[in-house]
């Protein structure tokens, strides 16, 4: 893109679209919660201040993202509009709000909260943009399984903001968040199949089929499963995460086991993987915020 074919300047909504806000604030929310779950109680101006550096570090995650991106951002239909394929942003731009976000982020996570949480910040900033979008994501169906680690990390950002350190509850919360990303995403892909088609990215419907997704989708939701309950038998979390947890995962797998036992999907409304994608959000909200309240009542 040449700043001749350039229609608009950019603006401040433009900037926001960058940091890709409506995935960011469940990457937020279990920082928070990875930080509130913690067995010491932050000042809540450094709390303030670790989750802000949280936001501000995924959005320039984002940011970066889309910088690079752009390209196949352009032929799907999902993202076209977003500034940069849509003409309204140089990439320049995109690239410079990123780095210097990333880099404020995690100086000042640095410099107010302590090193490990910046530490642990700056991986998954990086992980994201030159593991999953860099590296893995137009290479390897397993993109999202090893790239999924980047936005797993929140948790233990949180934590280690509060306490200096790293835990084995923020650990399993990892490993969840790791072992969810799996169905969240393939559940979306099945129905955006066209679009990754188009694209040339090798996403799993895309590169194996829907049969293999289907079937991944129920295998990875048995190891989540595990992680999402363990907290309660280990004793890191009470009863009432421990019934939430039951029973939201149980509904979870009842989506998941629905979309692994269906054959096929052509034409029709593939409403069973849109609710399991729509689930697999409000999930992490619940059990997340069970988790805080658990630990606080
Ligand atoms: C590699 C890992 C992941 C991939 C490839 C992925 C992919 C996607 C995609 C393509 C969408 C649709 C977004 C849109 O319509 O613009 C989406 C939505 C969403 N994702 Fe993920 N995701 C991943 C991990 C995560 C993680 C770790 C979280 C948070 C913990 C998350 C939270 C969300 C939320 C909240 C939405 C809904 C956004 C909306 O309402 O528009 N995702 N994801
Ligand atoms: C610093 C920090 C906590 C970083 C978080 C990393 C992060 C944002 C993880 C979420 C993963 C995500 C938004 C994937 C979108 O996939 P995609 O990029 O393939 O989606 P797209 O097709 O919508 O661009």
């Amino acid at each position: 893109m040449t700043s001749a074919t350039l229609t608009l300047p950019a603006d401040w909504r433009d900037f926001l679209a960058l940091t890709k806000p409506r995935v960011m604030s469940l990457v937020v929310f279990t920082g928070l919660c990875g930080m509130l779950a913690a067995p010491v109680t932050i000042d809540p101006v450094l709390g303030f201040t670790a989750i802000l550096c949280i936001a501000l570090g995924a959005g320039a995650a984002g940011a970066l993202n889309q910088w690079y991106e752009s390209d196949i951002d352009l032929v799907m239909k999902r993202t076209a509009g977003r500034p940069l394929p849509a003409g309204r942003m140089e990439r320049q731009s995109a690239l410079h709000f990123g780095v210097g976000l990333a880099a404020f982020s995690v100086i000042l996570m640095g410099l107010a909260l302590n090193l490990v949480a910046a530490a642990i910040l700056t991986a998954s900033i990086l992980f994201y943009v030159f593991i999953y979008t860099i590296w893995l994501k137009r290479r390897t169906p397993q993109n999202i399984v090893i790239g999924g680690a980047a936005g797993a990390f929140p948790p233990l950002i949180g934590w280690a903001a509060a306490t200096g350190d790293v835990a084995t509850l923020p650990i399993l919360l990892f490993a969840l968040i790791f072992l969810w990303t799996p169905p969240h995403f393939w559940a979306l892909a099945l129905f955006m199949k066209t679009d990754y088609a188009a694209a040339g990215v090798p996403m799993l419907p895309v590169v194996a089929g829907e049969r293999t997704t289907r079937v991944q989708i129920g295998l990875y939701t048995l190891p989540m499963a595990a992680a999402a309950i363990a907290p309660w038998p280990l004793g890191l979390a009470g009863e009432l995460y421990g019934i939430v947890a039951v029973v939201t995962t149980a509904v979870f797998g009842a989506m998941a086991l629905q979309v692994a036992l269906r054959t096929t999907s052509a034409g029709d409304t593939m409403r069973p993987e849109k609710r399991l994608f729509a689930y697999s959000i409000l999930y992490l909200f619940i059990l997340f915020g069970a988790l805080v309240v658990d630990h606080w009542i």
